[in-house]
C-alpha cells in the first residue's frame, strides 16, 4: 500500500500541555509513596551537600576555594538526579540574581548526559502517538537513535514518499518524572520562602515560570508551532535555515521534521575543512539574533553550538524550537534605550531605564548602585567598542546585580544566554571576533530609522 504525505489517524491532543501546580499537587498528595521515596532520593545529595558545606566552614577554607569545590558539587549532585534537576541548574546559570559568578560558571557545564532509551519504546511511543506503526509511516527508520537528548532522542529516517527526516522521540514517562519533581521541589520553595524571610526573590514563582517553560518543551506539537513560527520571521534572512515540520507525522511525544544535512558549530575545523567559510556563518547568525531580540522579539532560547549546524550551500540552520521566548516591545526599547545609556556614559538614566525593566524596584537608593556601575562601564568603555568582550562585561555585570540585589527577569537571563553563546562560538572561530562591533551597525541603524517615540528620545 502506497502512503502519499496524507494524514493517518492520529489523535492530536485538543488541548496544549500544561503546567498546571494545583493538578500535580492533587495527583501527588494521593500517592505518598511514591512521593517519599523521591524525597528520600533527593535528601541525600542535599545533606550531603549541606555537610561538605559545613565541614568547609569548620575548617575555614579560603572563600574562594570552598564555593568552587562546593559549585562541583552541587552541579554532580543535579546531573544525579535527572531531567528536571538538569534544567533546573541549567535555568540557574542564567541567573546572577541567585547565584555568585562562581556557581553560574560550574552550572554553565551541566551535559544533559542521560543514556538511550530502547528503540523498542521509541517505536510503540511512535505507535501510540501516530496511531500507526513505525513501518507503516517510514520507509526506513534508523535502528538506534543517533541522537539522545534530555528530554528525547532522535531517529534519521525516510518518509514512505522519499524525504528525509529527523524523527525525535521523548522519553518514557518523562512528564511523569518531572511533574513529581516539581511538586516536590515547589513544596521545598514554599518552605524556604516561609522559613527565611530574609530572601526577597519569589521564588515560587521562578520555579512555576520554569515548570510552564519545561511542560511546553514537552510539548513536540508547541515545538513544531515554534518552529513554523520562527521560519516565518527569520527564514527570509539570507543563509538561515529552519526545518520543515512534517505534521502528518508529528503529535505531542513524537516530532518528524525534515532532517538537516550539516555540520554542528561545535566543529569548526570540520566546517573549514568543507570549505564552508564559518566566519560567514557566525555574521549570519547575529544579523538572526538581532532580528530576534531587537526587531520581532521572538527567539530561539537555547542557540548552543550544538543546535545550530552549517549546511553544505553554507546556510546556517536552527534547530530544537522547545525553548523560545518572547520580549515585549517596550522590553526591547527600554534595551535599546540602556545600551544608548551606556555608551552615553549616562548611569543615571540607566538605572531609570533598569527600574523601567522592573530589575530594581523605584523605591531603590540610587546612589551605590550607580556608583558601582560608573566604576563598571567606565573601566570597560575605556577600550573601544572594538576592544569590548561581551562575556567580560556580562560577568561583571552579574556580580554587580548580585550584590546590590537586582532582581533578573527570565527573559532578560535566557537573552544573556543567547548573547554569551553567540559570543562563544564566534570566539572559537576566531579570537578577535568582536561581535559587538558586528552588531553595532544594526544598532545604530535601528535607532536612526526606526520611528518609534520610545527610541526617538534616544
Ligand atoms: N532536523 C534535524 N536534522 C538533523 N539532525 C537533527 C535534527 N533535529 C535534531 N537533530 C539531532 O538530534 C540532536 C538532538 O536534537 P534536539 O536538540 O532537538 O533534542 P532535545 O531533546 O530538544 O535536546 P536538548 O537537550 O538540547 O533540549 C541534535 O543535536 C542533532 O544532532
Amino acid at each position: 500500500m502506497e502512503v502519499k504525505n496524507q494524514p493517518i489517524a492520529i489523535q492530536i491532543s485538543e488541548q496544549p500541555l500544561r503546567y498546571n501546580p494545583e493538578a500535580i499537587a492533587h495527583k501527588f498528595d494521593s500517592n505518598k509513596i511514591r512521593v517519599i521515596k523521591r524525597w528520600l532520593e533527593i535528601l541525600l545529595p542535599i545533606i550531603s551537600f549541606a555537610a561538605q558545606w559545613w565541614w568547609y566552614r569548620i575548617i575555614r577554607l579560603k572563600p574562594h576555594i570552598k564555593h568552587h569545590h562546593l559549585a562541583i558539587k552541587l552541579r554532580q549532585h543535579l546531573t544525579n538526579l535527572g531531567t528536571a534537576y538538569i534544567k533546573v541548574g541549567q535555568a540557574l546559570s542564567t541567573r546572577p540574581d541567585l547565584l555568585p559568578t562562581v556557581y553560574l560558571d560550574e552550572l554553565t557545564k551541566l551535559q544533559d548526559e542521560l543514556p538511550a532509551f530502547p528503540t523498542k519504546i521509541a517505536h510503540q511511543f511512535i505507535l501510540e502517538e501516530l496511531g500507526a506503526a513505525p513501518q507503516e509511516i517510514y520507509a526506513e527508520l534508523t535502528e538506534l537513535p543517533i541522537a539522545a537528548a534530555s528530554l528525547g532522542q532522535v531517529y534519521k529516517g525516510k518518509l514512505k514518499t522519499g524525504e528525509i527526516v529527523a524523527v525525535k522521540v521523548q522519553r518514557p514517562d518523562l512528564a511523569d518524572k518531572i511533574a513529581l519533581d516539581l511538586y516536590i521541589l515547589r513544596v521545598l520553595t514554599v518552605w524556604l520562602e516561609k522559613r527565611f524571610s530574609k530572601i526577597r526573590t519569589n521564588l515560587v514563582a521562578i520555579l512555576d515560570e520554569l515548570g510552564a517553560r519545561l511542560f511546553e518543551e514537552m510539548d513536540y506539537i508547541q515545538e513544531g508551532n515554534n518552529a513554523e513560527k520562527f521560519a516565518s520571521l527569520y527564514s527570509n534572512i539570507t543563509d538561515i535555515y529552519v526545518p520543515k515540520i512534517y505534521w502528518q507525522y508529528t503529535n505531542r511525544r513524537v516530532l518528524t521534521m525534515e532532517w538537516i544535512q550539516g555540520t554542528k558549530l561545535t566543529h569548526i575545523s570540520e566546517i573549514n575543512a568543507q570549505g564552508i567559510n564559518a566566519r560567514h556563518l557566525v555574521e549570519v547568525g547575529i544579523q538572526c539574533t538581532l532580528r530576534q531580540l531587537l526587531e520581532h522579539g521572538f527567539f530561539h532560547a537555547d542557540p548552543h553550538p550544538g543546535n545550530l549546524l552549517a549546511m553544505e550551500n553554507s546556510k546556517l540552520a536552527y534547530l530544537d524550537f522547545g525553548m523560545m521566548s518572547y520580549i515585549e516591545p517596550y522590553q526591547r526599547y527600554a534595551l535599546i534605550n540602556a545600551l544608548v545609556h551606556i555608551v552615553n556614559r549616562d548611569f543615571t538614566a540607566l538605572i531609570q531605564d533598569y527600574i523601567d525593566l522592573d530589575f530594581l524596584p523605584p523605591d531603590v537608593d540610587v546612589a551605590p548602585v550607580r556608583g558601582a556601575l560608573t566604576t563598571l562601564f567606565n573601566d570597560a568603555l575605556t577600550s573601544n567598542v572594538a576592544e569590548l568582550n561581551f562575556q567580560v562585561i556580562i560577568q561583571k555585570l552579574s556580580e554587580l546585580m548580585y550584590e546590590h540585589s537586582f532582581q533578573v527577569p527570565a527573559y532578560y537571563a535566557l537573552i544573556i544566554r543567547a548573547l554569551v553563546a553567540l559570543e562563544g562560538i564566534a570566539m572559537k572561530i576566531d579570537p578577535d571576533f568582536k561581535v559587538l562591533v558586528s552588531a553595532y551597525p544594526y544598532v545604530a541603524k535601528r535607532l536612526l530609522t526606526d520611528p518609534a517615540p520610545e527610541l526617538r528620545k534616544s
